[in-house]
């Protein structure tokens, strides 16, 4: 009986309670997807091999599921990430920060994707990883790599971490979080 905090919060807690939210996390191979994944749901580092196909995981975050869709980012395979695209709410886009040479390569295949007509409502973070080395770019940096300063058609943001140290992923995470209300 009586009216509950959480009874008055009504369709706000019921939504954060229940909606899972479809995340993609693309990116070139090597870029630390897999890595990411595990750091997010277990809390810890685990050795990983490259992926062929995907690992999914749900990871709960300030009340609610993600469900996290890691694929293979191998040229080879790429050509199949359109095949997770359907009812995706965001696109989490790993970049190795640390790896300049491969960053047109990253920039090329991350416009393609926002290119896609089933794409085209997703908010985009994009992690630059492998901040604990002394060579990677910064996230302003990346952003202007990326070609993304003008981008203002969508929610985005860029945001540096280490998979490896466990830095930069509770901001990001924050950041889509609050890009959903
Ligand atoms: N120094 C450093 N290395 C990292 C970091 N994150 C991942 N790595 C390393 O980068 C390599 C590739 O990581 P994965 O997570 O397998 O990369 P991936 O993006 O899943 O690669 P594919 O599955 O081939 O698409 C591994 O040796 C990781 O240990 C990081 O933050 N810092
Ligand atoms: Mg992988």
């Amino acid at each position: 009986m009586g009216i509950t905090f959480s009874s008055m919060l009504g369709p706000l807690a019921f939504w954060s309670r229940n909606r899972e939210v479809r995340i993609l996390m693309l990116g070139l191979d090597s870029a630390g997807k897999t890595t990411i994944l595990y750091r997010l749901q277990l809390g810890e580092v685990v050795g990983t091999t490259p992926t062929i196909g995907f690992n999914v995981e749900t990871v709960r975050y300030k009340n609610i599921s993600f469900q996290v869709w890691d694929l293979g980012g191998q040229s080879s395979i790429r050509p199949y990430w359109r095949c997770y695209y359907a009812n995706t709410t965001a696109i989490i886009f790993v970049i190795d920060a640390a790896d300049a040479k491969r960053l047109d390569s990253s920039k090329e295949e991350l416009h393609a994707i926002l290119q896609e007509e089933e794409l085209k409502n997703t908010k985009l973070l994009v992690l630059a990883n492998k901040q604990d080395l002394d060579h990677a770019l910064k996230a302003e940096q990346i952003t202007e790599r990326l070609d993304l300063v003008e981008m203002k058609e969508r929610s985005w943001t860029v945001q540096g971490c280490s998979a490896l140290k466990g830095q930069g992923l509770e901001e990001g995470l924050d950041w889509l979080v609050s890009s959903l209300y």
